[in-house]
């Protein structure tokens, strides 16, 4: 909107400058020729009364011409511009006897070719003509003068009004972009916060279930395997009840980000609950989601951690499940996960166990005692 506004209103100084400027630049050239024309004639006509011939008579018929011409285009430029015009209206008799003067110049001249006692006469008459002359063309020098001044003044008063306006326009749209961008932002902030977990900054199950249903929709789609790790950190409540809870934060802290460190960009870490987290990852078989579970597991248990120079570990129970071609809901891994975690935390802890959906044929080398059929499994 102000661009557009400033090159509107751009447009308009210019041409409006333009205009003004072209008009009174062709008066004043007409009456600077205008002008010129006086010491013209007084040479033609000392020329005359020197030698009066024929050529000088034609010499001065000639300036008289030019003379008349350039008169002519002075009062009708006069005409084009009203104000001016009715500035310099004093100065119409003068014109109109310097009409008169010049025609009677002509007749005095060709008079006096043939007499020459009329000479004398002739000199007293181009004197008045350049008296004339000289008044009236410096007045409405002055008069044009004092007009382009006044006109310069109201176009460097619009300029500056133009100007304001333009620099208003732009700070109103800046202030409205900065408003726009600043709504944006706690838009964004808001949206982060609806969907993130405040003391790990993951995201929380909210998101993981919006973003669970997309990619296993890509999964299907693509016909690639997705898999689910369920993580519970084992014995939490006792870091809690020895070390206070400020410190269980720490550890949650911290397992957020090795968890962070160890998933791929792509994969969506999300903190579930007190201290369950989930990783879902697209496209992973269940080899690779079984060896990430591994890293995550050594990863924290090797963890060093302390409170008031104590050291202490902590470790962490893992559920891995695996769709091989994103045929199953988020419900459907989210249990198999679930009981695979299960069985992690009954058979001691700190490891990781595998519970995969079962295929009517044979479409995952089973590679863990753990693997049970999904069917039977929600029966
Ligand atoms: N510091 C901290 N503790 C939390 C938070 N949310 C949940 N907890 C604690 O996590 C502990 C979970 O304890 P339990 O469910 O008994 O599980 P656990 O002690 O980890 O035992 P297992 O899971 O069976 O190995 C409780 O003490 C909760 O108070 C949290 O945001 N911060």
């Amino acid at each position: 909107m102000a661009i557009g506004t400033s090159l509107l209103v751009g447009y308009y100084v210019y041409t409006a400058r333009q205009q003004l400027g072209t008009d009174y630049t062709a008066l004043v050239g007409d009456i600077v020729r205008a002008q010129q024309t006086t010491p013209q004639l007084d040479h033609a006509l000392e020329s005359f009364i020197d030698e009066p011939i024929l050529l000088h008579l034609g010499q001065i018929h000639h300036t008289l011409w030019l003379s008349e011409k350039y008169l002519d285009h002075v009062r009708h430029g006069l005409n084009q511009h009203p104000q001016l015009h009715r500035d310099t209206a004093y100065l119409e008799e003068d014109f109109a006897l310097l009409s008169k003067q010049l025609l009677e110049l002509e007749e005095r001249a060709k008079a006096a070719l043939v007499d020459r006692s009329l000479l004398p006469e002739l000199q007293r008459l181009s004197m008045d003509i350049e008296a004339t002359m000289a008044w009236a063309y410096s007045e409405l020098n002055t008069a044009v003068h004092s007009a382009a001044g006044r006109q310069r003044l109201i176009m460097q008063r619009l300029s500056w009004a133009v100007t304001g306006l333009v620099v208003t326009v732009m700070l109103i749209a800046l202030a409205l972009l900065a408003a726009v961008l600043r709504l944006q932002s706690q838009r964004n902030t808001l949206k982060m916060l609806m969907l993130t977990d405040e003391l790990t900054g993951l995201y929380n199950r909210r998101h993981l279930v919006d973003a669970a249903s997309r990619e296993l929709n890509d999964a299907k789609r693509h016909q690639q395997p997705l898999s689910l790790l369920l993580l519970d950190l084992d014995y939490f409540k006792h870091v809690n009840d020895t070390y206070g809870h400020p410190c269980g934060d720490d550890v949650l802290r911290k397992v957020s980000q090795q968890l962070r460190r160890i998933s791929r960009a792509t994969d969506i870490v999300a903190r579930i609950g007190g201290e369950e987290f989930c990783l879902l990852m697209p496209n992973t078989t269940v080899n690779d989601a079984e060896s990430v579970a591994e890293r995550i597991r050594h990863a924290i248990a090797l963890e060093p951690l302390s409170h008031l120079n104590t050291p202490f570990q902590q470790t962490v129970s893992i559920g891995v499940t695996t769709s091989i071609d994103g045929m199953h809901s988020f419900e459907q891994l989210y249990s198999l996960a679930d009981q695979a975690l299960y069985q992690a935390k009954a058979l001691g802890r700190d490891r990781v166990e595998s519970i995969h959906p079962s295929y009517p044929f044979p479409a995952s080398q089973p590679n863990d005692t753990h693997q049970q059929s999904f069917n039977t499994l929600t029966g």
